[in-house]
């Protein structure tokens, strides 16, 4: 899956930040879906590679996820942003494994609970 996510970072679209990143995340059922992040001359609307794979699974009908994993040359494993936590403890289950790796193969296993603790969730607004 790291190999994965240094697939989708290549095909980044970071012309602004030049900073590259992908991420891969795999269906329980074995699917593979890409991401990169994708900026936009208008920054406020550029899009992290963590949401592009997620959002592209959501929207091809996938609901059930087994592992995400991050890459880009960070000193540290490439820790998503905030938003992208918010995100992803909406769409995966709590217990989801993640991968964040770099480019020097430093590699942080954590799951989606240890990310966000204490998410905002859809139960807050019942
Ligand atoms: O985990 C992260 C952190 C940042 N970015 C993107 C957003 C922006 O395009 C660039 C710089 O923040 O990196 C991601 O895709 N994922
Ligand atoms: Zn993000």
């Amino acid at each position: 899956m790291i190999t994965e996510a240094l697939k989708a970072r290549e095909l980044a679209y970071a012309p602004y930040s030049k900073f590259k990143v992908g991420a891969a995340l795999k269906t329980k059922s074995g699917k593979i879906y890409h991401g990169c992040n994708i900026e936009n001359a208008a920054y406020s609307m550029c899009n992290c590679a963590e949401r592009t794979a997620l959002f592209k699974a959501y929207s091809d009908g996938e609901r059930e996820f087994e592992l995400l994993s991050v890459v880009a040359d960070t000193h540290r494993p490439t820790p998503p942003c905030g938003a992208c936590r918010q995100v992803i403890a909406e769409l995966c289950s709590k217990d989801m494994k993640i991968v964040l790796t770099n480019l020097k193969g430093d590699i942080q296993e954590t799951t989606v609970n240890d990310l966000l603790p204490g998410a905002f969730s859809p139960a807050d607004l019942k």
